[in-house]
């Protein structure tokens, strides 16, 4: 049993798509990374997409979040085509409704944990004693207690992973995509932060693509799509 499986009743094959993608195609010089890939990822629900390093996990991810724009395929999330969309207005779409989290979190090393966590929240306008205030509750809600004053350096990785989350998810996003978020982390740290991020997640109703290598992270999700060579395989689809 998956640690997913008690949650796929609300949120496996009933929930509609919240993003999908069609026939992606995205070459990097001569490599051909994505080679027709297509996914749904639903509402509130965690996607692991595995597979072989090189199958074209992190470009896919890179194309859903609207970071990389395919060279062929769509990408539709609330009825809009992000592959079409003008740099300016992708970019507000990604603020607003996307979190990223990365294998190294990409905190900034000069700001302490809660600042890290209230940037999001004040790039959108909100007021630095109310932005603290919520980043203080997110880093506790992924149980980073008595280490909001930290710079990440000060920290475990397990715990700037979990502040990493905790920034991804402050602003409310309906899709958090992750890739290899647990990937510098000994097998106790990976724990600590998919708990985190699966309880938090289902209870925000936040869907997360995942991307990992890792079995013991694909058990975490509702379901897991493999891709091989750049495009899925029907067949290695797991509902
Ligand atoms: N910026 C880039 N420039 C050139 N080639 C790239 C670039 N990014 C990815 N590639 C190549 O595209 C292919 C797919 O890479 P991608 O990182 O998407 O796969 P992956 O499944 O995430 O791999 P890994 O598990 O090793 O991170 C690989 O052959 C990779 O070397």
């Amino acid at each position: 049993m998956t640690h997913g499986e008690t949650a796929t009743a609300t949120h496996g094959t009933a929930a509609p798509p919240l993003l999908t993608a069609r026939g992606l195609a995205k070459a990097h010089g001569r490599t051909e990374a994505l080679r027709g890939a297509s996914l749904e990822l639903r509402a509130g629900e965690i996607l692991a997409v595995t597979g072989a390093s090189g199958s074209g996990k992190s470009t896919l991810l890179h194309c859903l979040a609207g970071i990389v724009r395919p060279d062929a395929g769509s990408v539709t999330y609330a009825g809009l085509r992000l592959e079409k969309l003008p740099e300016k207005r992708l970019s507000e779409l990604r603020r607003t409704d996307f979190g990223v989290v990365f294998q190294f979190g990409q905190l900034i090393p000069e700001l302490t944990a809660v600042d890290n966590v209230a940037l999001p929240l004040l790039l959108a306008g909100t007021a630095r004693t109310e932005a603290r205030a919520r980043a203080g509750e997110w880093l506790e809600r992924f149980g980073v207690r008595g280490q909001e004053e930290l710079r990440p350096g000060e920290m475990s990785g397990g715990q700037a992973q979990r502040a990493a989350l905790a920034r991804a998810l402050v602003t409310g996003p309906k899709a958090v995509f992750a890739d290899e978020p647990t990937g510098a982390l000994d097998s106790l740290a990976t724990e600590e932060v998919m708990t985190a991020l699966a309880h938090t997640a289902r209870e925000s109703g936040t869907a997360v693509l995942l991307v990992t290598h890792d079995a013991q992270v694909a058990a975490y999700a509702d379901r897991e799509v493999r891709l091989r060579d750049g495009a899925v395989s029907p067949l290695e689809v797991t509902a």
